[in-house]
């Protein structure tokens, strides 16, 4: 259905490959009984796009119906008997007594399940479980830590369940989701403050490093014999829809970039910032990615990945000039508010393709008001 056209970045050659698990979605957002907005959603949607604008390659195992509506430049698998999944996001029935909860989601379509012959046949440096809808089991997690050296969860993909009525997610702990003796195979599990309630995160660190996100309060990373809190980034939030999944994207995109995990977890909170600025997927400023990129480069600690030589030692202090490659990378930000900018953005071509260009300036609040080429359904 969707072919892919990749401009080559002289200098930005993709690096080390990732396989990506989850399903694309249809996002719709409402907000006083109306909706305001219809995106692309689903975490492998969010985290792709901080990949591409990371350079790094990976490989995507993604489920869709036969009416999903948005050009994508990764092809997911085409379900011709199923129905794409569709999340409603209210923004006005958050709980008060939850103060964790900006937002009630409804699951009102859902895609077929990942198994684990739909996941490619080769090895994998890392390895992403990111599912929204229930579509991750635990036999596909199974197979995703026998091929992949380190796995990175994101706990939503496991805690999830599903009103029979009106499919109002609801959240299950930890230990009863059917995943928990999958941990101790597992590197890094993230979870938003909000899902972290349900988890035992002192006896999950004891067997992988547990990442919790804080929204504007940036995220705690523990591990087995530590924690530490990496700062936030500023941001005018108009839209948290994906912050988690785009804080995942920078943090993994980080490491898999040889940076070490208090930097790579303050590359996960500026990618986080950037994405709850705009509504849906975000669209990066090309000068800002440039900046990252040669920070991100001078920052690199390993020739490979450190999990790789299997010593953790030095991966969790966060090493010198820490707070000077964050503040260079907020910085960066200022660039992006100029107003003269130009953004990288992939545009459908013809019918079924898409390729990036570089074009004016994105608007966060534009695609509000008119819409994005990410947002343009595909003329059928
Ligand atoms: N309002 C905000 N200002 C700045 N950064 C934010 C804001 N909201 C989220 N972020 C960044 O995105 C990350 C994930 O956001 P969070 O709301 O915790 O996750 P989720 O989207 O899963 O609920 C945070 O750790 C933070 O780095
Ligand atoms: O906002 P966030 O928690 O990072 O992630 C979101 C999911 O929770 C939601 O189910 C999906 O519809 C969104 O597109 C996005 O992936």
């Amino acid at each position: 259905m969707v072919t892919t056209t990749t401009i080559p970045h002289p200098q930005n050659t993709p690096i080390q490959s990732v396989l990506i698990v989850g399903n694309y979605c249809h996002d719709v957002l409402l907000q006083g009984g109306a909706v305001f907005a219809e995106t692309l959603g689903g975490a492998a949607s969010f985290i792709s796009n901080v990949f591409t604008a990371l350079s790094v390659s990976f490989h995507l195992t993604s489920k869709v119906g036969f009416d999903f509506k948005y050009p994508v430049n990764h092809e997911p698998i085409l379900i011709p008997t199923s129905k794409t999944a569709v999340f409603h996001a209210y923004f006005d029935q958050g709980h008060t007594e939850n103060a964790h909860q900006d937002r009630v989601l409804k699951r009102v379509e859902a895609c077929d399940p990942i198994n684990q012959s739909d996941l490619p046949d080769r090895r994998f440096g890392f390895g992403m479980a990111v599912g929204v809808g229930g579509e991750i089991l635990p036999e596909t997690l199974e197979k995703m830590v026998e091929i992949c050296d380190a796995v990175f969860v994101d706990i939503q993909a496991l805690i999830r369940a599903f009103d029979k009525n009106d499919g109002t997610v609801k959240l299950v702990g930890l230990k009863e989701s059917g995943f928990y003796h999958l941990l101790p195979r597992v590197k890094f599990l993230k979870a938003s403050s909000e899902e972290a309630l349900f988890m035992d995160v002192e006896e999950v660190r004891q067997w992988c490093c547990v990442v919790v996100t804080h929204g504007k309060d940036g995220c705690e990373v523990y591990w087995k014999d530590g924690e530490m809190k990496i700062e936030p980034f500023g941001a005018n939030q108009v839209d948290p829809t994906g912050a988690g999944d785009s804080f995942l994207g920078g943090f993994v995109g980080g490491l898999v970039h040889g940076l070490a995990v208090p930097d790579a977890a303050l590359v996960g909170n500026l990618f986080g910032s950037l994405t709850v600025g705009q509504v849906g997927l975000p669209k990066f400023d090309l000068r800002l990615l440039q900046i990252i990129k040669d920070e991100v480069r001078r920052r690199k600690l390993h020739s490979t990945c450190w999990f790789e030589s299997g010593d953790d030692s030095m991966s969790f202090t966060k090493p010198g000039g820490h707070e000077e490659f964050r503040a260079s990378l907020a910085l960066s930000k200022l660039v992006s508010t100029c107003s003269v900018q130009e953004c990288v953005r992939d545009v459908p071509r013809s019918a079924g393709s898409v390729e990036q260009v570089i074009g004016p300036p994105c608007n966060g609040q534009q695609k509000l008001l008119v819409g994005s080429v990410y947002d343009e359904p595909i003329k059928q």
